[in-house]
């Protein structure tokens, strides 16, 4: 796999670390979790291909431990606020001293420096600080913030990883690492790039919900079919829309014209008549090898039994029958080989962690005695 030999630890945090490092795993890289000692339960379920050491870094030890992981890694990756790891005498300047080839990873909110560097916040809080939330939602309703999917995911766990493969290459000419400032904030800004430009050709003139792609204009939406399901319509273009009418079986003729924003109240209600009338299998039935880019919404129940990603094998399923996505995108020679394994339990590792970090067998127990580490088994399978 394209990141075979790589080292990671990552420093366990709430969602978007954590998928940056189920990324890095799905691509080969050893990723290393590094969990609280006494935890209830891990929250990381992202967890796929990941081991965890559990580290009690309140302790001196446990602190000492973490070091020597990082120097012997490629990255570290960590997501607490501004200052904590300093705090613990691990900032990048000192790691970075003892590896020069050290690829720090820093995901937050709002970076390293600025007012909000230390506040606390989620992402709908950075998806607000990016402008992106402000463009959301439907005419004269409040912004809406769609999942965490922007900020965290987009503009945090992606862009990370992106950055950390990035230094990765560069490393290949230079043999210097380097230390990644990951905002959330300005990576879900950046993730939005085409809004932001498009402005410059009128895309966004209108207010939130009233423009081409914000579910202001009725070939770029949803619609409720006869049985309560959804089609979504993204016919733009002028072909492709007459293709949507044909489908529906009307006449352009008797309709306001496409681009008229004027009619669109208009042609809404004309379409939400129409998809009314069907189900959702009967329209995938009309428009499926047709150009009108009408597609059944499925539901996560749906989704894997639906031809097309049937035939690419777009889902994958764990030993517990838990579904979900494949890693994406799909490499030719150097595919991802996802681990079907069971999640880590907390501390399910740490033993075997440590011994291939050079700790003594003698040292282990030692650590483990004084409460600096912890050892979880996991339970018996049948
Ligand atoms: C009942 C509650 C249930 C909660 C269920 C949650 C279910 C999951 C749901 C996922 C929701 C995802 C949401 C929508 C998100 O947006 S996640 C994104 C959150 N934001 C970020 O990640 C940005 C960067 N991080 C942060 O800003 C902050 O970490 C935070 C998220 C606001 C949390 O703040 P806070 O809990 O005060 O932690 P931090 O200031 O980072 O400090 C962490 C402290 O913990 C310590 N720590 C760390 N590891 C260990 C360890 N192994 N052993 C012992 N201690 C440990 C650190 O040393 C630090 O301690 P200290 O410096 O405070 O003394």
């Amino acid at each position: 796999m394209a990141l075979a030999g790589i080292r990671v630890i990552e420093l366990a945090g709430l969602a978007p670390a954590p998928f940056c490092g189920m990324i890095l795993a799905d691509f080969g890289a050893s990723v290393i979790r590094v969990d609280r000692t006494k935890a209830a339960m891990a929250l990381d379920t992202q967890a796929r291909g990941k081991r965890s050491v559990a580290l009690n870094l309140k302790t001196p030890e446990g602190v000492g431990i973490l070091k020597k992981l990082c120097v012997q890694s490629d990255v570290v990756l960590e997501p607490y606020r501004k200052g904590v790891m300093e705090k613990l005498g691990l900032g990048p300047e000192k790691l970075l001293k003892e590896n020069p080839g050290l690829i720090y990873a820093r995901l937050t909110g709002y970076g390293q420096s600025g007012p909000y560097a230390t506040a606390a916040g989620h992402d709908i809080n950075y998806l607000a600080m990016s402008g992106l939330l402000s463009r959301l939602g439907r005419h004269g309703d409040k912004p809406y913030s769609p999942l965490n999917l922007v900020a965290d995911f987009a503009g945090g766990g992606l862009t990370c990883a992106f950055g950390i493969v990035l230094a990765l290459l560069e490393r290949t000419r230079s043999g210097q690492g380097q230390v990644i400032d990951a905002s959330m904030v300005e990576g879900a800004a950046y993730v939005g790039s085409f809004i932001w430009k498009s402005r410059a050709i009128g895309m966004w003139e209108r207010g939130r919900g009233q423009n081409m792609l914000d579910s202001g204009a009725p070939f770029y939406d949803t619609y409720r079919t006869a049985d309560g399901k959804h089609v979504a319509v993204g016919a733009i273009e002028p072909q492709f829309y007459l293709q949507l009418l044909r489908g529906l079986g009307l006449d352009a003729t008797d309709l306001p014209p496409q681009m008229s924003p004027d009619g669109w109240p208009e042609l809404r209600r004309v379409f939400e008549g129409c998809f009314a009338t069907k189900t959702q299998a009967e329209w995938s039935q009309i428009f499926d090898g047709t150009d009108a880019c009408v597609t059944p919404v499925l539901s996560f129940d749906q989704v894997s039994s639906h031809p097309h990603n049937k035939e690419r094998g777009s889902f994958v399923r764990d030993p517990g029958e838990e579904e979900s996505p494949r890693p994406a995108p799909v490499l030719s020679r150097t595919p991802a080989d996802p681990c079907l394994d069971r999640d880590p339990r907390i501390g399910q590792h740490t033993r075997e962690v440590l011994e291939e970090y050079g700790f003594k067998s003698h040292d282990v127990e030692r650590l483990l005695a004084a409460g600096a580490i912890e050892h979880n088994v996991p339970e018996a399978k049948l």
